[in-house]
This record gives structure tokens, sequence and C-alpha cells, in this order.
């Protein structure tokens, strides 16, 4: 059995020209979940996927698709990224005007919904909203790119939501410069979800690049 927090590779810094193979080997080295980082040129400035590929890539692992939506408008693309396979859908707090609403829609969807929050978007965003979510994803960089530096500066966010979430069953996932250095930070400040792009794809073998982010 594994301890500490649950480790969720994001697939932005796979080598996207064997994406399947890429998904089944940091399953088969132990990532939890796997993120996937769904972005439309227009709420963050990079394009990478939709639907289409996830549906490709779902038979190549069992685990959690933890499909991160960096898109505006949202609505209109739930119900694709659902049937594709996606298990948990995250909007972006900014990218959402109704956001009660767009929870909703994914839970009538029948998937997990959580909330993502940028760097300079407030914790009390997702304040009128905890009992549609099972997650809330603290951006650690500005969205777009990965092998980004850390955001030392939303710790304190970190530790203010920990404290707003209460006993409820929210996890917490910081998304964004996270390495064998900085994980331990964000996992003191509340978080239990990892995502790391850089500091697996870039650091075989896989398997040591996750145990080293599990601490
Ligand atoms: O959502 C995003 C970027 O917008 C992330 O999921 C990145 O893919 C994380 O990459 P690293 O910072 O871990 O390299
Ligand atoms: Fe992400």
């Amino acid at each position: 059995m594994t301890t500490g927090p649950l480790i969720a590779p994001s697939i932005l810094s796979a080598d996207f020209a064997r994406l399947g193979e890429e998904v089944r080997a940091v399953d088969e080295a132990g990532a939890d979940w796997i993120h996937l980082d769904v972005m439309d040129g227009h709420f963050v400035p990079n394009i990478t996927f939709g639907p289409e590929l996830v549906r490709a890539i779902r038979p190549c692992s069992a685990k959690c698709f933890d499909t991160h939506l960096m898109i505006a408008p949202a609505d209109p693309y739930l119900e694709a990224f659902a049937k594709a396979g996606a298990d948990r859908i995250i909007v972006h707090a900014e990218a959402t005007t109704h956001l009660d609403r767009t929870l909703q829609a994914i839970a009538a969807l029948g998937r997990r919904a959580g909330v993502s929050l940028n760097p300079a978007t407030p914790e009390s965003a997702v304040a009128y909203v905890l009992d549609r979510i099972d997650l809330v994803l603290v951006m650690t960089v500005n969205p777009g790119f990965g092998g980004q530096a850390f955001l030392p500066g939303q710790l304190e966010k970190i530790r203010r939501l920990r404290a707003m979430i209460g006993d409820r069953a929210i996890r917490i996932e910081v998304d964004g410069g996270i390495t064998p250095e900085t994980a331990p930070l964000a996992v003191e400040a509340g978080a239990s979800v990892l995502v790391a792009g850089s500091a697996v794809f870039a650091r075989p073998p896989y398997d040591r690049a996750i145990a080293a982010l599990r601490g």
C-alpha cells in the first residue's frame, strides 16, 4: 500500500507521438490518477487536445482521468468529455460565469466535479459550491504551460482553503512546478493530490520519479 499524497502525472509533458504508451507507462509506474490538460488557445495561451484524444487513450489506463479544462466556455463541451471517458471534470472558476450551474451539469453527467483557481483568484470563489465538488485545484503556476516555476505565494491560499473545507470530503490538488523539493511544502499546507508533468516525464524512470514526489 502506498502512503502520502496521490500523484497525478500530467500528460502535457509526455511524448505526444507515443501518448498511449506513455499513459500505460505512468499507470504501471504507480500513478494514482492521470491528469489531462485541455487548453483552447483562448482561456490560456496554448492549445492541446479535445475529447477525441481522451477517448483514444481511455483504454490505456483504468485509473481516474482527472480532466483539467482550461477552456472558456466549458459548458458546451462537458458532455463530450464525459462521454469520452473523463472521470472528474475540473473547470476554472474564472472561465465560468455560472459556476454552480456548470457543476450541476457535470453531476448530471455522472462525473465528479472539481474547480480550479488561477494564482490571482481567492479561495472565496469556491465558498458557495463546496457541496457540489470533491476537489479544488490550486494552480501553483499561471496555467498554459508545463515546466514553469512553483509560486510559493499559493501556499497561504492552500492553508486558508484547508481551513474553509474543514471535514468535508474535498481534496486539494496542486498543479504547476511540483518537484521533490516543492511537493512537501504543498502537502504540509494541506494538499493531498500532486499534479506533476515535467517532474515525471522528464525524469525517468517514472516509478522513481513518482516515488520521489510521494516523499
Ligand atoms: O495545468 C497545467 C499547466 O497549465 C499543468 O497540469 C502542467 O502540465 C504542469 O506541468 P509541470 O509544472 O508539472 O511541468
Ligand atoms: Fe493541469
